[in-house]
């Protein structure tokens, strides 16, 4: 543990709620305790959390809050909003919450207010977006762009990806959207084989303008643009059916864009936070630029709420003391993000980005070695599907996994309010039998009827005993709108933020990307043969391996 954190006189405290309440059932906390539900919930923006089924009390509670807050947060927070360069390692402010800041205050960042730049980018993207919804831009050859392919990867790909997946019903007057991103070629050779050059919009979204996967699909799909159109590489008319988004517009430039298809946005905003910022556009494209401003607002809201709202009742603070609960108490290694919404479907893996690339870190912002447990595993399916899948370890196995249950309480289609009645039905029903188990004592009397002997009954009994005192948050959201998802995501990008600071990491960079990176583009050139195969650059396996890829594939 830090010195910081080691010394401080309430982990004593927690360790001691830890012994308490690892062998209390959630069940008798709640028959003790009447108002549990009422004081373990609370609304914030459209979003009513019921974290009552946590294995927490009063003190434990309060205990973490004190963690919380002892550790710097509420400093940190601000540091944070006002700009400060709290990415230590790379020296730079974190400020994807200026990006839908919409009232009256400077962002100070190196003595610059950003809003101006960042309200006129959003300009920017707003009327592109416009006039390729309403089709006043038009191809090459006139016609109207009817699909655009965002061609981007992690932070360029998966916020755009998943939040035009959940608006989908907002984005059915709007061209179709379609995202890259693996460098495999068949995902872009299998879009393209649908569509017409003449009709289509790329998208060439990256903060650095260097990713080797987000570059190699771009030049296909410039080949395939120019082919289609029976272009040259001296003859223009490709501007208008490519357009880029990133922070390196020098780059960008370098590589034959001009100014008007550049989108730019700044270092200091976070490829896995990007999705607020030029790397939008798709987006605005997709639910028309209104839809997109309601994004921002119900992610502004969410900030206002973190911002001001006391830590113990702060909807992010919450979250992520609970999760640090866990991790570090439980050695919980895994937490599952359960949405019960099928538009949702691309919520873990966005989440999965968010969070491990930000807190998969064991060193502190100060160089040393994290003695906490820190970020955990995050994965997860939509329900039902997961019901039939993974739960059963969640139930039976022997690990504690909490789970967040996210529920939309209306449907979109009225007529099908039935179907998605059961949808809410078995979230419901998942979290109780999560928390609840089943006693021998209850199947016993369950079973009691029943013709079996005394030996198949106890075999019986013993594998259908569930423990429960499994925890859960519930999410309920109302109808999935562009402002309900807003607030969603700011909830969990501040549950992180939260999450680092408590664990003191830095939560902005992700050094353990690079390495991988490095070594692909050398393992290229050798496969490519630029380089001979050297058997000092590698370890014996990797360059067996190596050696075996490229005699089957034929130039070994
Ligand atoms: O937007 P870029 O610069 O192409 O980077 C794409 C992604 O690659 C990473 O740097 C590391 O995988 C992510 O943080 C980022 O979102």
């Amino acid at each position: 543990m830090s010195d910081s954190l080691s010394n401080m006189s309430f982990l004593p405290l927690l360790k001691q709620d830890y012994e308490r309440l690892q062998f209390t059932h959630m069940r008798d906390l709640f028959s003790q305790d009447a108002e549990r539900v009422e004081r373990y919930s609370l609304s914030v923006a459209d979003l009513f959390l019921d974290y009552s089924k946590n294995r927490i009390d009063d003190d434990a509670l309060a205990h973490l809050f004190d963690l919380a807050q002892t550790s710097g947060l509420e400093q940190a927070r601000e540091a944070m909003f006002t700009g400060s360069a709290i990415n230590n390692t790379e020296g730079r402010p974190v400020l994807h919450t200026a990006l839908r800041y919409t009232g009256p205050d400077a962002v100070m960042v190196d003595g610059v207010d950003v809003m101006p730049a960042i309200r006129e980018q959003r300009q920017r993207v707003a009327d592109c977006a416009e006039a390729i919804r309403s089709g006043e831009w038009r191809g090459m050859t006139g016609e109207k762009i009817c699909d655009v392919v965002n061609i981007g990867i992690g932070g360029s790909d998966l916020g755009p990806a998943m939040v035009t997946q959940s608006l989908a019903p907002y984005g059915r007057t709007g061209p179709k959207l379609h995202f890259v991103s693996n460098v495999d070629p068949v995902l872009i050779g299998d879009i393209l084989a649908d569509l017409n050059p003449a009709t289509t919009l790329f998208i060439i979204a990256s903060k650095t303008f260097t990713t080797q996967e987000t570059l190699a699909n771009a030049a296909m799909a410039k080949t395939w643009l120019m082919s289609g159109l029976g272009l040259s590489e001296q003859d223009d008319g490709w501007q208008q059916h490519m357009l880029a988004a990133t922070a390196r517009p020098e780059t960008a430039k370098a590589s034959g864009y001009r100014d008007e298809q550049i989108f730019s946005f700044w270092d200091w905003v976070g490829g896995r936070y990007s999705l607020w910022s030029a790397v939008g556009l798709p987006i605005a494209i997709s639910i028309g630029s209104e839809a997109f401003s309601e994004l921002l607002a119900g992610a502004e809201e969410m900030d206002d709420h973190f911002r001001s709202a006391p830590l113990k009742d702060n909807m992010p603070v919450i979250l992520a003391v609970l999760g640090i609960w866990y991790r570090q108490f439980f050695a919980s290694q895994s937490h599952a993000v359960l949405p019960y919404s099928q538009r949702l479907a691309r919520l873990p893996a966005y989440l999965q980005q968010l969070d491990m690339e930000s807190n998969g870190k064991t060193v502190q912002k100060d160089g040393s070695p994290s003695a906490w447990l820190t970020g955990p595993v995050i994965w997860g399916e939509p329900g039902t599907n997961g019901q039939h899948a993974f739960y059963q370890l969640i139930h039976q196995g022997n690990d504690i996994i909490p789970c967040d249950f996210i529920v939309s309480t209306t449907h979109e289609a009225p007529e099908h309010a039935q179907q998605h009645q059961i949808l809410m039905a078995n979230a419901v029903a998942q979290a109780e039998a999560l928390m609840c188990g089943k006693s021998e004592q209850e199947l016993k009397v369950e079973l009691a009827d029943s013709s079996l002997s005394p030996e198949q009954l106890e075999l019986l009994i013993a594998h259908k005993t569930m423990p429960g005192n499994r925890p859960s948050n519930c999410l309920l959201v109302p109808e999935l709108s562009p402002k309900v998802l807003g607030s969603i995501i700011a909830l969990y990008e501040h549950k992180v933020f939260c999450q680092g600071v408590i664990w003191g990491l830095n939560s902005f960079d992700q050094w353990g990307v690079e390495l991988g990176k490095q070594l692909a583009s050398r393992i290229l050139n050798e496969i490519n043969a630029e380089t001979p195969l050297d058997a000092a650059c590698h370890d014996p396996s990797t360059q067996a391996l190596l050696a075996r890829l490229l005699q089957l594939r034929g130039n070994g």
